[in-house]
């Protein structure tokens, strides 16, 4: 990672530098969480945490850095030695990558000096917020592919270069297997994976040509694009002619790229041709605008199709671009005592869970069965039976009464200071575990269309404290 300080709204070196000046002693504690999970799904993939344990590490400002921030005239000098002098000095915890999350679960909690935690907030949402986002999309589009492997080809459409890079590790993640992009494959270890675009064909006399002088470079490596001119009447026939070349010379052809009209039909056509010819292993790859509704409807036509190659709908989650994670203040701690802190606004929605804080996947007992998530206080022993409280404060029937369940804390210890505790897998390591995680939970919260509703709890004890704490607030501005 570049060293990303820079990266924050202005806002954040205002109140740092405003904190210097007024509350120097105390320490804050920020939450990260999110209220409404992309297309109107249940849950959200986490991802970035390997991005924001780098960004932190080397958290540091640059002589020019200093002297930028100086010629804006806004900061006192002690600020702007403090940054000159910057040591990361905050504890991180959070949920691991890959993890499917919940509203208001906190993914992740930052404790240290007030001015410190305050900086990082743009930053960290920035880096999580997209590849959650990311992660979430390729997940959606992973399911509804089944076992059918998505190669990732969204650079082109990315909204910039960043974007595409971060975008294919979180693509991953969610369940891609391969990447078009080689920046993002040499960097995370992901297989780079292509065919050849139109202009190959269309470079060449005549269609033949191109796919014979392909199938020279390529031997072992023909994966023909068939509809430049007309799938089934040219692209396709041409193909089992060099295909049908190749393997009298001893090579095995791979297969072929759909990459517009009807896909369904079209495959369906190749496949009859291909097996006709004896090339029933030959593979047919589709793409061009997919997402997870389109993948499931050619599988639902029973479309014959063996690869996706999926791009802009999944790189840009263009159905639904933003994951509006936030970064609330939870509590602060002055002298080693813990202040809890709320947001009470207009909106009941959005009122904010104090405290430190820790969350718990719970499972029906002696099962990998998890059935409601609960979030309470760091320092609660969970009671058996537990009368419990949505965490969402505009939720029906928010109280309920659970009973014979195991409890398995989400939230891990990731750095100490510049000491980094936490294990930080590679993404095909992570795409595995985040599998696993999603078998333990209902099939029905993970349907692309109207799925059910995961539950996230509150003990008894969070809730009285938010209650209490938002009383208060309320109070105090009568
Ligand atoms: N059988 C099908 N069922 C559902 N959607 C399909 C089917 N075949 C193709 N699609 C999708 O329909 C959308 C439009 O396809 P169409 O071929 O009209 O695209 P286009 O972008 O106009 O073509 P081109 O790439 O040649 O410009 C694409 O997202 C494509 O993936
Ligand atoms: O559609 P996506 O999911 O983003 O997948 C990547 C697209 O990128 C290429 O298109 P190209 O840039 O050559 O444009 P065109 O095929 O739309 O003409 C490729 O042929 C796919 O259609
Ligand atoms: O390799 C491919 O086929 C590819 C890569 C990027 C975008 N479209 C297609």
């Amino acid at each position: 990672m570049d060293n990303l300080s820079m990266l924050t709204d202005l806002y954040e070196f205002s109140m740092a530098n405003g904190y210097r000046q007024t509350i120097t002693d105390e320490q804050g504690v920020f939450d990260i969480f999110f209220r409404k999970v992309p297309d109107n799904g249940s849950f959200v993939i986490c991802a970035g945490l390997q991005q924001v344990v780098e960004s932190l590490k080397d958290f540091h400002f640059t002589k020019a850095d200093v002297a930028y921030l100086r010629s804006l005239k806004l900061f006192k000098e002690n600020f702007l030695d403090y940054l000159a002098h910057f040591q990361f000095d905050c504890k991180v915890t959070a949920i691991p990558e890959g993890t499917p999350v919940f509203a208001r679960e906190p993914l992740l909690t930052i404790q240290g000096p007030l001015l410190q935690t305050q900086l990082f907030e743009t930053l960290l949402l920035n880096i999580m917020n997209h590849q959650s986002l990311i992660a979430t999309k390729a997940r959606r589009i992973t399911f509804a592919a089944g076992d059918k492997p998505i190669m990732e080809f969204g650079a082109r459409r990315a909204q910039g270069p960043s974007s595409a890079t971060f975008g294919a590790r979180a693509a991953v993640i969610g369940g891609c297997a391969s990447t078009s992009n080689v920046l993002a494959a040499q960097k995370f270890g992901i297989p780079a994976a292509g065919t050849m675009a139109h202009a190959w064909i269309e470079a060449f006399p005549d269609e033949l040509t191109a796919f014979r002088k392909w199938a020279e470079v390529y031997p072992d490596n023909a994966s023909l694009l068939v509809d430049t001119y007309d799938v089934l009447k040219s692209g396709v026939p041409n193909a089992i002619k060099v295909f049908t070349e190749l393997k009298e010379a001893g090579h095995k052809p791979v297969g072929i790229r759909i990459d517009s009209g009807d896909i369904s039909q079209l495959a369906k056509g190749a496949r009859k041709l291909l097996d006709a010819a004896g090339f029933q292993d030959a593979k047919i790859t589709a793409s061009n605008a997919l997402d997870e509704h389109v993948i499931q409807s050619l599988l639902n036509e029973g479309a014959p199709l063996d690869n996706f190659g999926v791009g802009e709908k999944l790189i840009t989650s263009s159905t639904s671009p933003v994951l509006s994670g936030v970064y609330k203040l939870a509590a602060i701690i002055q002298h080693g005592d813990v202040i809890p802190k709320i947001k009470v606004s207009a909106s009941r929605e959005k009122l904010t869970l104090p405290g430190l804080k820790q969350v718990y996947r719970l499972y029906r007992a002696n099962t990998h069965e998890a059935f409601a998530d609960i979030i309470a206080l760091s320092d609660e022993v969970l009671d058996h039976p537990m009368d419990v409280v949505k965490a969402n404060p505009i939720a029906t029937e928010r109280h309920q009464s659970i009973d014979q369940y195991d409890a398995k804390p989400l939230q891990e210890a990731v750095m100490d200071g510049t000491t980094v505790q936490a294990d930080l897998p590679g993404v095909f390591d992570i795409q595995k575990y985040s599998k696993q995680m999603l078998q333990e939970i209902p099939a029905a919260t993970q349907r692309l269309v109207n799925p059910d509703e995961y539950p996230v709890y509150m003990t008894p004890r969070l809730a009285q404290l938010q209650e209490k704490r938002g009383l208060q607030e309320k109070e105090s501005v009568r």
